[in-house]
């Protein structure tokens, strides 16, 4: 698969320390993260992914800035984008299987790297179920349909 990536100045580290984990399972990662610690604005990366998978550039992402909360924010006000904050493993292949999400976020300043790892190999490997769910994710976007 190709992945995006995005961070905020709060999670540049763990930003490199995730795409080189993705990378060794076997997927093409795409960086659209800062690389420095320099303050940055959140809601300028969160969009950016956004629209890149939205867009179909990319598959999937994964975003993270200090709590993973104001990146995913600013990527579901993009049509399209389903965001989901995971500082779990089983909420992080809930969202795949359910929620058919196509971006996962987390907090630097919440995970630490190991289970930052976990978190993302649960997302990749887990498959939407479709069903009931796929009716549900259909909702959503019927949501954004009725947006002015
Ligand atoms: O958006 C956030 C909170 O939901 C992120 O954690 C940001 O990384 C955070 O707000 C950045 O804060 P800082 O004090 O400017 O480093």
């Amino acid at each position: 698969m190709k992945v995006g990536i995005g961070n905020d100045h709060a999670a540049v580290e763990l930003k490199m320390q995730i795409k080189e984990f993705i990378e060794s399972m076997g997927h093409e990662v795409v960086n659209y993260g800062v690389d420095t610690a320099e303050s940055c604005n959140y809601p300028e990366i969160g969009e950016k992914v956004g629209r890149a998978v939205a867009d179909g550039e990319v598959d999937c992402a994964v975003l993270i800035c200090g709590t993973g909360v104001g990146i995913s924010i600013a990527a579901n006000k993009v049509n399209g984008v389903r965001a989901a904050v995971c500082s779990d493993v089983t909420t992080a292949h809930l969202v795949k299987e359910h929620n058919d999400a196509n971006i996962i976020a987390f907090g630097a300043r919440i995970v630490g790297v190991e289970l930052a790892k976990d978190i993302v190999k649960a997302y990749l490997n887990a498959e939407f179920l479709g069903g009931r769910h796929a009716t549900r994710v259909a909702m959503l976007a019927d949501i954004e349909k009725r947006n002015k």
